[in-house]
This record gives C-alpha cells, structure tokens and sequence, in this order.
C-alpha cells in the first residue's frame, strides 16, 4: 500500500534538452528507511534528488511524499512538504560569517537574531548529539577541521527535526576514520530520531554501513534494489561492476 512508504518516485523522466538524464524512475522508499543511491558520475543522482525537492519539476511522473504528490502542489503546499525535509550538503556549506551556534539554529530563526538564549541551547544539544561539545558555540565554521565542519552541519540539518533527511556525498572529503564517524552518526539519527534518509554517495564502505537498502541509477532508471548484504552479491552485472570498480563490463 503507497501509504506505508515515506517517499515514493512513480516514472519520474527529467530531459535537459536531449540529454534524458531521469527515464522512468520507480523507486519507494519506507518510512524510517536509509536508502543509499548509487551510479556513476553524471547518471542523475542529484537530478533525481532535486526533483523530490522540488527543486527541479519532472517532465513526466509522480513524486509523492506522505501520500501526497509534490508535482502538482502549489507553491505553498511545497513549501509546507519542504518543511519535512532537512539537508545535509556536500562540503557542509556552513555560513562563515556566523558563528557556529547560529549556523546550526539558522533554519529555526531564518537568519534572524532572535531568542538568543534559548536557540543557543538549542545549538548546544544539537551539537551534544553529533559529538560537539559548547565550547565551539562562538567559533566560526574556518576555525574547525574539515570533519568537524561536517558534524555542525549535522547537527543544523537535525535541528528542526525534519522527517526526511537528504545526504549528499556525507563522506566525500573525510579520511577514512573521520567518514566512519560520521557513518556511525548517520546511523545513530536515524535509528534514534527514526528519520527517513536518502543519501548519495560514491563510497561503497559508507553505503554498507547506513543504508539499510541501495539502489543503483543506470541510464535514467532504477537497475537494481536490494537489501545492503547483497550489494557485493547481487547478481547483476551493472552492479558487480560498478562496486567492484571494475573498467570492464556492461557500463560504458
Ligand atoms: N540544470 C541543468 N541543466 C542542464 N543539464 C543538467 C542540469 N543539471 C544536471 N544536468 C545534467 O544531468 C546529468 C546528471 O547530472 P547529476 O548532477 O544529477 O549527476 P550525478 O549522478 O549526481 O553525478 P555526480 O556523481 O558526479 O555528482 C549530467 O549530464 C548533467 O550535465
């Protein structure tokens, strides 16, 4: 039953021009699911996910979220259904002229100073749960490392405590031990916070950590879904070769 599912993409097509980069793309995913999305560079991962929200409009399908089908939402509704969405962007994309505990409220206050007490120990139990202490509170995103950096931007996307949270690349940047960390972040929020996650990624460790599920784009379409055990044994060609990193095979 379609009401089971948090986020469900029914022949979702995205052309720019002649290039089809999204061709019919059917995928569900459940509530409290992490699913991990894979494929090459340039296959439409991020197309696709921009497209849930709302951020580009499909040529053709249906995109809904709870039940409801964000293409034809009026700009209202969407902002309302964007409301459940939190974002966790490659390269963090902190603001470096705010100091750390207004990047991780900005959501809450829209980017207004207000309520300072009361978002700033809103900040500090974000970060407590990324593994942040409050002594960066006051610091500015340059004066953390790279992971850290990452943590905040943790922590800004639970904040709002959103329904959904979408990762891109999560790892991307981080050596393997700080990745790892905040693979077992991923892992915690949405086990704790019951959160739906979507994420991209080209990491294949970080895929068999979070994702409960992994489906793989090829060519406009879904290829293949499948429980994360099976990843390394699925049994289909495209897949094998893509996390084997193998040159040869069906992937041109
Ligand atoms: N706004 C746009 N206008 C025209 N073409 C676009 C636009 N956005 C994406 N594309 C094209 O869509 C295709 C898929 O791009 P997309 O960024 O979704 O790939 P990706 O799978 O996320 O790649 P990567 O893993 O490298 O991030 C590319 O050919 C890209 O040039």
């Amino acid at each position: 039953m379609a009401e089971d599912f948090k986020i469900v993409l029914e022949d979702v097509a995205k052309a720019f021009g002649s290039n089809r980069v999204l061709d019919g793309v059917n995928l569900e995913i459940e509530r409290g699911e992490s699913m991990v999305i894979i494929g090459q560079s340039g296959s439409g991962k991020s197309v696709m996910l921009k497209t849930i929200l709302g951020l580009i409009k499909p040529d053709r399908g249906a995109i809904r979220v709870d039940g409801r089908d964000l293409t034809h939402m009026s700009n209202r509704e969407l902002e309302a259904a964007r409301a459940k969405f939190g974002m966790l962007f490659q390269g963090s994309a902190l603001f470096d002229s705010l100091p750390i505990w207004r990047n991780v409220t900005f959501a809450l206050t829209q980017g207004r100073a207000r309520d300072t007490a009361n978002m700033r120990k809103i900040a500090a139990e974000n970060l407590e749960r990324v593994g942040l202490g409050s002594s960066v509170l006051d610091l500015r995103p340059s004066e953390l490392s790279g992971g850290m950096q990452k943590r905040v931007a943790l922590a800004r996307a639970i904040a709002p405590r959103p329904e959904i949270i979408f990762f891109d690349e999560p790892t991307t940047g981080l050596d393997p031990i700080r990745a790892d960390v905040i693979n077992d972040l991923i892992v915690e929020l949405v086990e704790e916070l019951g959160v739906t996650a979507l994420t991209i990624t080209h990491d294949m460790a970080s895929a068999r950590k979070i994702a409960h599920r992994v489906a793989m784009l090829y060519q406009g379409k879904i290829v293949w879904r499948g429980p994360r055990d099976r990843l390394y044994d699925s049994g289909n060609p495209y897949v094998d070769q893509f996390v084997q990193g193998r040159a040869e095979g069906p992937i041109r």
